[in-house]
């Protein structure tokens, strides 16, 4: 359950007060989600979401966000705007947090996704890229590969707290990543977390693409390969699905296209991003605060994928 900061009524019927969205009806802390503390409020005109940005989060970051999100919505795609007040402001105080109220779009995340939802999602990720091919705002990537090894050197040995070998584990996979990243590839911006529960979907239908507060300038290439580990294998990581991950590639083939040496590329980019979410989830593993309601997601899910990619190598990607 990630809900960090508790909101009291009082301070949300305030808090209301100042948009043209209804009175307030009702509130709950939303089980979903790791970064920020969010709630969804029912008021007398409708139904929102309430975020309050946490951690890693920067306050100085939610114009480029809000602004992405704007630019995606106005070209047609599922996502949710910030609304603003009656003077105009979409990004407030509240207990103490940067907060916004969020349009709440319909649909479910899947936990198990089949071939024509991995598509679907596949080519929602391609028409946001193409949305996002005149977007001129640049925000560097807080969580990109130069980031990585001053992270694990951050976690250092506390890693084999974890797991025993661990600190070996992260080492050698970081390095076979660093020797092996396709630099080159042609950057954008990209969503850079578009985890299954980041999709809501009707049946085999996108309905909204959320949550995007690591969204960043990098390799767009990358953002595929961050959705390929995260949607075509099961939560432990221990089962590729390799099929899963074929229809997603087709999906965003068949909206936006992908390059010769995209494709080839996708194996490096596919471990970076093994080592980027097993850090994240390491540091988080050991630094996640004792009363911070929200379940902390297991690093060795992506150790297992990254040995998967190691042995199974581009064949996944063909
Ligand atoms: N705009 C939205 N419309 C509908 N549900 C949403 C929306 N934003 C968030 N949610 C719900 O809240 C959960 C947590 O949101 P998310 O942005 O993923 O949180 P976090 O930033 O903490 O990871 C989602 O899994 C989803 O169930
Ligand atoms: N997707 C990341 C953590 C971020 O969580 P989210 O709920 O914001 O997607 C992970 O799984 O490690």
């Amino acid at each position: 359950m990630a809900v960090y900061t508790q909101v009291s009524a009082e301070a949300l019927a305030r808090f209301l007060a100042g948009f043209d969205h209804g009175e307030l009806v009702s509130a709950k802390g939303i089980a979903e989600g790791v970064e920020n503390s969010n709630y969804l409020v029912d008021t007398t005109a409708g139904r929102f979401i309430l975020t309050l940005y946490e951690k890693r989060v920067n306050a100085g970051d939610l114009p480029f966000f809000l602004a992405m999100l704007d630019h995606l919505a106005a070209r047609g795609n599922a996502v949710p705007r910030a609304l603003p007040d009656r003077n105009g402001v979409a990004i407030h105080e509240l207990e103490g947090r940067p907060a916004c109220l969020i349009e709440f779009l319909p649909g479910v995340s899947v936990s198990h996704p089949t071939e024509a939802q991995a598509f679907a999602a596949g080519a929602a990720m391609g028409r946001m890229h193409e949305a996002l091919a005149d977007f001129a705002l640049v925000r560097e990537n807080s969580m990109g590969i130069d980031t990585w090894r001053p992270l694990f050197e951050r976690c250092g040995r506390d890693l084999d707290g974890i797991a025993p070998g661990l600190y070996d584990g992260v080492g050698f996979a970081l390095d076979d990543v660093l020797a092996g990243w396709p630099g080159h590839l042609p950057t954008g911006t990209i969503h850079a977390d578009l985890f299954p529960d980041n999709v809501l979907m009707r049946g085999d239908t996108v309905t909204g693409l959320i949550d995007f507060y690591f969204a960043c300038t990098d390799i767009r290439a990358y953002d595929l390969a961050i959705m390929h580990g995260a949607w075509s294998f099961d939560s432990t990581g221990a089962q590729i699905y390799p099929a899963i991950g074929q229809a997603l590639i087709a999906g965003y083939q068949q909206a936006f296209g992908l390059l010769a040496e995209e494709r080839a590329g996708l194996l490096y980019l596919s471990k970076g991003a093994c080592v980027r979410f097993l850090l994240s989830r390491a540091w988080d593993w050991l630094n996640t605060p004792a009363g911070a309601m929200v379940t902390r997601k297991d690093p060795l899910a992506y150790l297992r994928r990254f040995k998967a990619y190691d042995i199974q190598g581009t064949a996944l990607f063909g």
